[in-house]
Order: C-alpha cells, then sequence, then structure tokens
C-alpha cells in the first residue's frame, strides 16, 4: 500500500494523525474546531486523538444518520462556531460520514461567509464521493440537498483503516457510488467493480479500487465544478434515486442513499435502453446483480405520482424537462436527456418488475 500520496488536495495516508497535524499547525491556536456525529465519534476520533490533545481542539458532534441532514443540525455547529470565537482564519475538521461532510461543509461556508473546512471521510461513501468535490448542503422541504453551496474542502484526507468499523449495508451504500462510476467510466473500471471479493475484503486491495474512484469524481469536477455540463455523469441514478430516498423517508420507511441510487440507476438503466440504444441484455443482467445484492425497495403503482412529482424538482431540470444523465454502453454519458412522463412510469414499472421477471424477457 503506498503511503501519504497527494492528489490535488486530496491525500491517501496511512499515518492520518500525521497528515492532520501539519494542517492544524498552519493555524493559530484556539482556533481549529472539529465536527463530527454522535456514532462517528466513537469509531473515529481515537484514530486522531493524539492531535486533538496536542492542540485543543474543541469539538462538537450532532445526532447521526440522514434524518438529522437539516437546519436544526447547521444551526447547532453555528452556535458551537460563534459561541467559541471561530473567526475567518479558522479552520474546521469536517470527521465522519457523507451526511456530516455535507452538513459541515456547508456550516464552514457560511459562518460569516466562510472558514476553511477539512474532511475526513469515515465511510466508504464520503470516501470516493461525498467528501470531495465541493458539493455542501442539507435536506429541506422534504427534498434532498435542496439547500445547499459549492464549496471544496481544503483538504481531504482519506484512511481506509476507518472502513473496518463500518457495517455491511454502509459498506454496500458506498459500493453504489462507485458502481455509479465504474458505469460512466469504462468496461475495464465496471469489470473490476465487480469481480471485488465484498464478502471478504482485501483493505489493501480496497485502497487500490478506493483510489480508482476517487479519479473518476475528481476529474469531472475538475472539469465542471458547479455542474454546468460533465459533472451531471455523476448524478447518473440520483434523479430518479432522490425520488426513491425522499419517498423513503417521508413514507416511514427510509432507505441509505447508495441503495436508493441503485434503485435510480435500474430506473434510469431502462430509460437508458429507450433512449440512447443500450443493450437490453446488458440492462437485465446489470439490474438482477445489482437486486441480487441491494434487494429492492418495493413500491406500488399507486406510489409512481409521488414519485414522479419529486423529480420534477431535481437540480439538473430546466423549466418543464426533467433532464437526465444516461448511459448509450458502459462508459459512455449523454446528459440533459428529456424523457417524457410517460417513459418515466414505464420505468418505474420496469424497476417494480424487477426480480419478477425472467432476465432475458423483451421490455
Ligand atoms: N456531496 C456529495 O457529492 C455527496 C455524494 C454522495 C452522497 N452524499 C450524501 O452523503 C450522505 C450519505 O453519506 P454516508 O453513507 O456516509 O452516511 P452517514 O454520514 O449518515 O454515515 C452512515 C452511518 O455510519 C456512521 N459512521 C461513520 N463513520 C463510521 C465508521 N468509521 N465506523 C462506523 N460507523 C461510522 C455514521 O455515524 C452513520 O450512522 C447523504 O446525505 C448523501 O446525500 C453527498
Ligand atoms: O458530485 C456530484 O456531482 C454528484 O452528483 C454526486 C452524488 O453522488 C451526490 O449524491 C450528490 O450529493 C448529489 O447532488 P445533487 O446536486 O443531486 O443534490
Ligand atoms: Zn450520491
Amino acid at each position: 500500500m503506498t503511503d501519504s500520496k497527494v492528489h490535488s488536495n486530496i491525500i491517501f495516508s496511512q499515518q492520518i494523525d500525521v497528515e492532520l497535524r501539519k494542517i492544524v499547525q498552519k493555524y493559530p491556536a484556539g482556533k481549529v474546531f472539529l465536527l463530527t456525529d454522535q456514532t462517528a465519534a466513537g469509531f473515529c476520533l481515537p484514530l486522531i486523538q493524539s492531535v486533538i490533545d496536542e492542540f485543543s481542539i474543541r469539538m462538537v458532534a450532532i445526532p447521526s444518520g440522514e434524518e438529522n441532514k437539516n437546519i436544526q443540525s447547521v444551526g447547532l455547529v453555528w452556535d458551537f462556531l460563534s459561541n467559541y470565537g471561530a473567526d475567518r482564519k479558522s479552520l474546521l475538521i469536517n470527521i465522519g460520514g457523507g451526511m456530516l461532510t455535507d452538513l459541515g461543509g456547508f456550516a464552514a461556508s457560511t459562518f460569516k461567509r466562510g472558514l476553511d473546512f477539512v474532511n475526513i471521510p469515515t465511510t466508504l461513501l464520503a470516501q470516493v464521493d461525498a467528501s470531495l468535490g465541493g458539493k455542501t448542503g442539507f435536506n429541506f422541504n422534504g427534498l434532498k440537498n435542496e439547500i445547499g453551496v459549492f464549496m471544496e474542502p481544503n483538504s481531504v484526507i482519506i484512511n481506509v483503516n476507518f472502513l473496518k468499523t463500518i457495517d455491511q449495508a454502509n459498506f454496500l451504500s458506498g459500493y453504489a457510488e462507485m458502481l455509479k462510476h465504474g458505469l460512466i467510466k469504462s468496461r475495464e473500471h465496471w469489470d473490476e467493480l465487480l469481480t471485488f471479493d465484498m464478502e471478504s475484503i482485501d483493505y489493501d486491495a480496497l485502497q487500490e479500487i478506493i483510489a480508482h474512484s476517487v479519479a473518476v469524481k475528481e476529474w469531472h469536477v475538475l472539469n465542471d465544478l458547479t455542474e454546468q455540463n460533465i459533472r451531471k455523469a455523476l448524478n447518473f441514478g440520483h434523479t430518479v434515486g432522490h425520488a426513491f430516498e425522499s419517498y423513503a423517508m417521508k413514507t416511514g420507511r427510509p432507505i441509505l442513499h447508495g441503495h436508493a441510487v441503485v434503485y435510480g440507476m435500474i430506473a434510469e438503466l431502462y430509460l437508458s435502453a429507450k433512449q440512447c440504444g443500450l443493450g437490453i441484455d446488458e440492462l437485465n443482467s446489470i439490474s438482477s446483480w445489482m437486486i441480487a445484492r441491494y434487494g429492492k425497495f418495493e413500491i406500488q403503482e399507486s406510489d409512481f405520482e409521488a414519485l414522479y412529482q419529486l423529480m420534477t424538482h431535481d437540480k439538473k431540470n430546466e423549466g418543464k424537462r426533467i433532464n437526465f444523465t444516461l448511459i448509450p454502453e458502459i462508459g459512455k454519458v449523454e446528459i440533459n436527456v428529456d424523457c417524457s412522463k410517460e417513459l418515466i412510469i414505464e420505468a418505474l414499472n420496469y424497476y417494480k418488475s424487477c426480480g419478477l421477471r425472467d432476465s432475458s424477457s423483451e421490455l
């Protein structure tokens, strides 16, 4: 395993305390703050305790879970920064999963119009996706990431050892975003992901594929930070996926973000087959592979209208157009594809029947 590899401001390191100390010592004494969530705190702070003690870093922990990615939690962070005298020369260290790095990045970017923040992602999802690229924010009005700003962290420190304590469901959730990266990047990267042994994890091998996944995300962000164009590729699966995630939360049967993205990708692969020529065998085989590992969020026809209405809030939309990112073949992307309501309902029907149907059947 290589040590302390610097890729832009993304640092892969086996010695998280050494890397963090180098950053913290650049800031005035008493002006470094730390944000985590209550679950991540127990698992993750021991790995950086020596730095916390050495610099007497003040800490706050917000409640864990997607349901707490809200304005109340942002308020707790602003209160904390205000009460302990944070100023524009301060640093906020966000240590946790994607919920925490999204929310902490937003709180730091808006407090006194912005102070520096670094992300230490501690879930697979946060290491390959959420902690990178500067999309910060929180959920509002039942809609995912409805409020937010683009603001990149000063640094991101990735250490695979954090992943040894995440549970299987959260591992799969992070792997979903890696699968997305595989589908938009290349057949080679996709095949690499399909052959990785998720049952018995080799952490050296995992770090290698995390690095490949990070490179996919970073390339898109470097080319289009504010998602005017090619960054929309990173949103594949999210038009339908975010609708599933919001609807699941609203109806009291929440699902993890990555699982929602997998279900969204299945529906959007169907749209890709109908609108841009993705092969039907490819569609059916990817969908079956995904359902076998991720199960399903069961939906009825009576849910379709509510799901469609949620999609009308997607951030890629323009006017009345619901703009999808689609995949004509693995490794190719088409952005801004307008799909009719009828076709979107057909895609939801395809998803609904997945697992029930013979995978070789015609559409
Ligand atoms: N900004 C982006 O580009 C982007 C990209 C993808 C996802 N996201 C967002 O990320 C969020 C999902 O992130 P997530 O899956 O990391 O969820 P999460 O942050 O809620 O973390 C999942 C759970 O794991 C716990 N945890 C964190 N680190 C741990 C560790 N090392 N060991 C054991 N438990 C640990 C957390 O406390 C939490 O209970 C969603 O809100 C999603 O919208 C953002
Ligand atoms: O980095 C991006 O761009 C993404 O779209 C990555 C997604 O995985 C992530 O879930 C993102 O937060 C979605 O953003 P949104 O703009 O659709 O809220
Ligand atoms: Zn996502």
